[in-house]
């Protein structure tokens, strides 16, 4: 207990202005930078948001798994230029130990999944909800924090796995009325660009670095990009020939570049027929452009967009094949994708879709004078324990302060606990709609 309230004999409040120590100074009563604090009708939208993502994850089988949102800095170290890299949220615990809040997901279920290593049945498919940190130098104002969706599938080679990903995406944006004219899924595959770097010779190990670099296509002006991609060593004709295949329009073209016998045609042709049989169709498209900004994916990637281009992408994942053997684990394919609280939040503001969630309470049960609490207390525990939602008033108020809190909280109907009534068993129940008042035994109360 804090010094302050010790002095006031452990109770602070209604006695004379309590004593504040020097040991305690004014704080101030924002969150951290970067950061949002959720008050009640804040936390409501969340927790609407947060359901249909668990939801849909269950709808598709998907078992809930949680890891720490700290976790060793290794696990995040990777040299591919990254920007998740740079903006790491890291420091040195009392231990002297390097530790991270997290900015992604996928590593550490990765590191979960090698942890169960030969106990683990495959395939996995596994979802999570979490929040993750990144910190940037608060010039860009943007938020240090945001809840994540993950869901994630090991053991799966075959593109099913990622059809079925993006059907459980279209499914969840269908939940909350959000239609193929309002959003859709660019989707490529970063095997093209293996493809064409094996043609040129370019190491395996420059894959990561390229596929950020190219990531920055729309970011940046097009000779910085040559430029970093010159500063790989890749050859200038093999950087044209990249710029030349990112930038085809269709499949077809696709294939006349690559020719038809490369794996990244096959994928795509797969996972467009697939498409069709999830009937997702019309949500997705071929975009060569979209790499994403993780320097681990290894196949299909996909983006979710708001089809007028004023959002930043809604959400983003792909196949992942090596990280676990990357991580020391057996050699398991893996894909995911993750999906951020904030964007869809702005894409619900745009379409005018954000739902109106007003506190919801049965019934507020109130003692008519205050030797009553006792009573007022067996009332609301008698609801309660038969799992009906009771604000008790807790205090003696006006019954015009009641009638005031029960519209408040939105109350479906008032519970008084009179003398008279009391006195043989009963209360007086006002139903708030229709302003029917009846008395009822407590015995009959439902
Ligand atoms: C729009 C938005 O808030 N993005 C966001 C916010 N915080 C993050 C924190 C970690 C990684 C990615 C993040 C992304």
């Amino acid at each position: 207990i804090c010094a302050a309230t010790k002095a006031n004999g452990g109770r602070s409040g209604s006695i004379a202005a309590p004593l504040v120590t020097e040991d305690f100074q004014k704080i101030d009563v924002n969150p951290p930078k970067g950061t949002r604090d959720f008050p009640p009708e804040d936390m409501r939208l969340r927790n609407w948001l947060f359901n249909h993502f668990k939801e849909v994850s269950r709808l598709f089988g998907y078992e809930e798994v949680d890891v720490p949102v700290l976790e060793s800095e290794a696990l995040f170290i990777r040299k591919s230029g990254e920007e998740i890299k740079d903006q790491l949220y890291c420091f040195e615990d009392k231990s002297n130990r390097r530790v991270a809040l997290r900015p992604e997901l996928t590593p550490s279920l990765v590191r979960l999944v090698i942890q169960k290593g030969k106990s683990a049945s495959f395939p996995l498919k596994w979802f999570t909800l979490g929040q993750c940190w990144r910190y940037e130098r608060m010039t860009r104002g943007r938020r240090r924090e945001h809840y994540q969706w993950n869901m994630d599938i090991f053991g799966v080679p075959q593109v099913t796995a990622e059809a079925e990903l993006i059907s459980s995406i279209v499914t969840f944006f269908k939940r909350i009325g959000i239609t193929a004219s309002d959003v859709g899924f660019k989707v490529s595959s970063r095997k093209v660009l293996q493809e064409l770097l094996n043609k040129y010779g370019v190491p395996e190990n420059l894959f990561g670095r390229v596929c950020i670099i190219i990531d920055k296509i729309e970011k940046i002006p097009i000779d910085e990009i040559k430029k970093e991609l010159g500063f790989t060593g890749i050859s200038e004709d093999a950087i044209e020939q990249l710029l030349q295949v990112i930038s085809v329009k269709s499949l077809d073209d696709l294939e006349d570049v690559l020719g038809g016998a490369g794996e990244a045609i096959a994928d795509l042709k797969q996972l467009f027929s697939l498409a069709e049989k999830f009937g997702y169709s019309e949500w997705i498209q071929f975009d060569a452009s979209i790499v994403r900004g993780l320097a681990y994916y290894t196949g299909i990637v996909f983006e979710g967009f708001d089809r007028k281009g004023k959002l930043r992408a809604i959400c983003g994942g792909g196949r992942y094949d090596r990280l676990v053997s990357t991580y020391g684990g057996d050699d398991t394919p893996a894909c995911g994708f993750g999906f951020g609280d904030a964007v869809i939040v702005e894409l619900l503001k745009e379409k005018d879709l954000l739902p109106e969630l007003g506190q919801e309470v049965e019934n507020i049960v109130c003692a008519l004078d205050e030797d009553l609490q006792g009573a007022a207390a067996t009332v609301a525990t008698t609801l309660r324990d038969k799992g009906q939602t009771v604000d008790l008033v807790l205090e003696s108020k006006p019954l015009k302060w009641v009638f005031k809190r029960a519209a408040r909280v939105n109350a479906r109907r008032l519970v008084l606990v009179g003398k008279t009534e009391w006195e043989n068993g009963s209360v007086s129940v006002k139903v708030l709609s229709s302003g029917e008042q009846l008395q009822v035994k407590l015995s009959d109360l439902d």
